[in-house]
């Protein structure tokens, strides 16, 4: 896939935070949304999935639009992120998988010979058509809130198709790549093009802003990363700049990645909560905008731990920007934990407004 698409005008939200902070301009306040914001943590989202699939749910644009908008409504966050799953495209596709509670994306037949690869689906943007109108409903409610849009990144995907799951070790997938690096080669690629179907879909649709998950690339060595994903990732990223919408490149446990990930195209890199993020700015370079960093836990440490958590983080966030980086996003270091009191959250994001 190559030619830079054309993406059509869309809506201009130039005074909201979390576009400011993403692109080096002045912010009216700092923003902050939470990665799974939209999820168990909210009795709302509780009642209204029961009895409804996960991945089922994704495919049904109203239902998409009024998840997505419960934590908008709750916390009062700077930006929405489109209620989807990475494995969203695959299963689109025609990939046989679902998501178990409690589990995760579980494959049926994982993919682990060139023969496998060569059968994998292409994704037709029509497949996603649920998802684009879910983004169109949802430009048209979000007001001045900004609309994230995502997609796996070609690691984490290729790491549940290979494995068939979950994967504490990446065993397989790190057998593939090292043991057949063109095989490797050839299924990252045909998932690159999937996940760029995906986004471009999304960005046609009108969002605002993308985020490309490689949660899992904290597994790998900085060698591994750059020989076996990073020209991958970088793809991804190129394929979508002239929408020009932030870009956003996140991962966990991936403090020794931060420069490369930022190298992959991103405008701005997500932190998990294991490295301050004055110290992840040196590491990323000047130019780039940062997200992060509050350990999930730590919200179940009470008000008074978390307080003092979040002043922290933007104390460094500030040390942060006199280092060269461009913006701050507080966000936590990975998703909100099923059992969070959402109380904390709607407080968290009144104090980072404050600050
Ligand atoms: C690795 C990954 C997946 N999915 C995703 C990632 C990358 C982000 C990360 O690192 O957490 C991305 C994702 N999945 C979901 C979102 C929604 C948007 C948001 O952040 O609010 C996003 C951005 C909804 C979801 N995706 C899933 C849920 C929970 C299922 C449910 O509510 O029934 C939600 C709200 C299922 C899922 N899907 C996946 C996992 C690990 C799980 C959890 C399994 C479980 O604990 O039950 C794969």
């Amino acid at each position: 896939m190559t030619g830079r698409a054309e993406y059509p005008a869309r809506r201009v939200l130039d005074d909201a935070p979390l576009l400011a902070a993403a692109t080096g301009r002045p912010v009216k306040h700092r923003p902050v949304w939470f990665m799974r914001q939209a999820g168990r943590s909210l009795p709302e989202y509780r009642e209204i999935r029961a009895g409804i699939g996960m991945l089922e749910s994704c495919f049904d644009p109203e239902l998409v639009c009024e998840i997505t908008m419960q934590p908008v409504r709750r916390h009062k966050v700077d930006a929405a992120i489109l209620f989807s799953d990475i494995v969203v495209p695959l299963k689109a596709a025609g990939i046989d998988l679902d998501i178990k509670a409690g589990i995760g994306p579980v494959v049926e037949n994982p993919v682990r010979t060139v023969a496998d690869v060569a059968a994998l689906p292409r994704l037709v943007p029509d497949e996603v058509g649920a998802v684009a109108q879910a983004v169109r409903l949802l430009t048209a409610e979000l007001g001045e809130t900004a609309l994230i849009g995502f997609a796996g990144a070609p690691f984490t995907l290729a790491s549940y198709l290979v494995e068939g799951g979950p994967s504490r070790n990446h065993e397989r997938t790190k057998a593939l790549m090292h043991a057949d690096a063109k095989t490797w080669h050839a299924l990252l690629g045909r998932i690159t093009d999937i996940t760029i179907a995906f986004l471009q879909a999304q960005l046609h649709a009108g969002v605002d802003a993308v985020q490309l998950f490689d949660s899992w690339a904290g597994a790998l060595s900085l060698a591994e990363y750059r020989e076996f994903v990073l020209p991958h990732s970088e793809r991804v990223f190129a394929e979508v700049e002239s929408a020009h919408v932030p870009r956003i490149h996140f991962g966990v446990g991936t403090g020794e990645l931060l420069g490369a990930m930022g190298e992959a195209g991103a405008d701005v890199v997500g932190v998990d909560w294991r490295i301050p993020l004055d110290v992840a700015a040196r590491r990323v370079g000047p130019g780039k905008a940062l997200q992060g960093n509050l350990d999930p836990a730590v919200l179940f440490a009470g008000w008074d731990a978390t307080e003092k958590e979040v002043r922290r983080i933007c104390r460094e966030a500030d040390a942060a920007l006199a280092a060269g980086a461009t913006g701050h996003i507080f966000n936590l270091g990975h998703g909100v934990l099923p059992d969070t009191d959402p109380a904390i959250l709607t407080d968290v994001v009144e104090l980072v407004h404050s600050l």
